[in-house]
């Protein structure tokens, strides 16, 4: 019996007339930590969550959830995972107090008892949720803030949130990761986030995994993957050369007369010497942030290269 908490093999989901979603993909994430999946849209992300919880089906491979596989999960599983997706779909004509009362009595019930009213309470304090108020009277952030809270209180062994900050303001998204990372340090669920917000998952990913058209590209913590990436800042004498052609070539940009170059996976000390070899007076690496370092690398595979017109300088953008 397998110890990942989830495992796919070969897993495939094609739309239409041969649209693949997801191709051949393998992913293991262990128990514990929160894992971040990021990729472009249409990635395969949602996918993947749907097949996970069972309410989708593979076109072929397979996926195991909590060891079991992800389609025959029964309610002892499915009361073990928690979902909250960016639409935070609750039934608007119940009352706050009533949905908590109904959940209560679900998850409280005998041979479940997964109930945790400390950790309800303790989520909804991030909150300004009214127990008097219909769900329907909420806003997004509120609603966000009670799926969380109702989702937490469960106990889930396995938290798959799709997007869940989609739409907050700056306070609202504040107080739901400040939940998440509350409900971490009480050895709470593993956590299986997607989001295209790079400094919430800087924030709290412990893993982070990369998709790109249904196939897995990177899976490592988020600084290893930084690691990847290294910026070149170089002066040239004269304009620019094209850099296209270099190895782990990701993206160019010439600003005020520096051209900022990002590569990926290459030794400085090679680097370096073709730098020099094409004419740069200076050059200099440094580190790069998640949110660049993941989005140079997808855009890599998404733009076609794009040439430099006449006359630009200041703001050109290779990709
Ligand atoms: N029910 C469906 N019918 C047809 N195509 C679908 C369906 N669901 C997903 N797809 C397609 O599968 C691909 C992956 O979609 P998915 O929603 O999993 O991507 P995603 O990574 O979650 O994207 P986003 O970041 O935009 O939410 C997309 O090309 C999408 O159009």
């Amino acid at each position: 019996m397998s110890d990942w908490l989830i495992e796919t093999e070969a897993l495939c989901r094609s739309f239409g007339k041969g649209k693949k979603a997801l191709n051949e993909l393998n992913l293991r994430l262990p128990r514990g930590g929160v894992h971040a999946i990021v990729g472009a849209n249409g990635a395969g992300k949602s996918t993947l969550f749907r097949i996970l919880l069972g309410f989708m089906a593979p076109s072929s491979g397979s996926a195991r959830v909590l060891g079991v596989d992800s389609q025959a999960l029964g309610p002892a599983e499915r009361a073990r995972i928690g979902f909250v997706n960016e639409e935070h779909s609750l039934p608007g004509w119940m009352g706050v107090e009533q949905l908590i009362r109904m959940q209560r009595r679900l998850y409280a019930a005998p041979g479940i008892a997964r109930w945790q009213e400390a950790m309800l309470e303790e989520v909804l304090g991030h909150f300004n949720v009214e127990l008097h108020q219909r769900v329907s009277e909420l806003s997004r952030g509120e609603r966000a803030g009670l799926s969380l809270a109702l989702a937490l209180a469960q106990q889930p062994e396995l938290l798959i949130l799709d997007e869940p900050t989609l739409g907050l303001d700056v306070v609202s998204k504040r107080a739901f990761l400040e939940a998440l990372l509350f409900s971490g340090q009480q050895g709470g669920a593993t956590i299986v986030y997607c989001s295209h917000q790079m400094e919430e998952v800087e924030r709290i990913a412990d893993q982070l995994v990369v998709l790109e058209r249904g196939e897995l590209r990177h899976q490592s913590s988020p600084d290893d993957f930084c690691q990847r990436v290294r910026l070149w800042q170089i002066e040239f004498p004269f304009n620019a050369p094209d850099l296209r052609g270099l190895p782990g070539y990701l993206q160019s940009q010439v600003l005020d007369g520096i051209t900022h170059l990002l590569l990926l996976d290459q030794d400085e000390a090679t680097v370096a010497a073709a730098l020099k070899e094409l004419g740069a007076r200076r050059a200099v690496s440094a580190d790069v942030g998640l949110d660049r370092a993941v989005n140079a690398f997808l855009a890599k595979n998404h733009a076609a290269p794009r040439r430099q017109k006449k006359n630009e300088s200041k703001e050109a953008v290779h990709a």
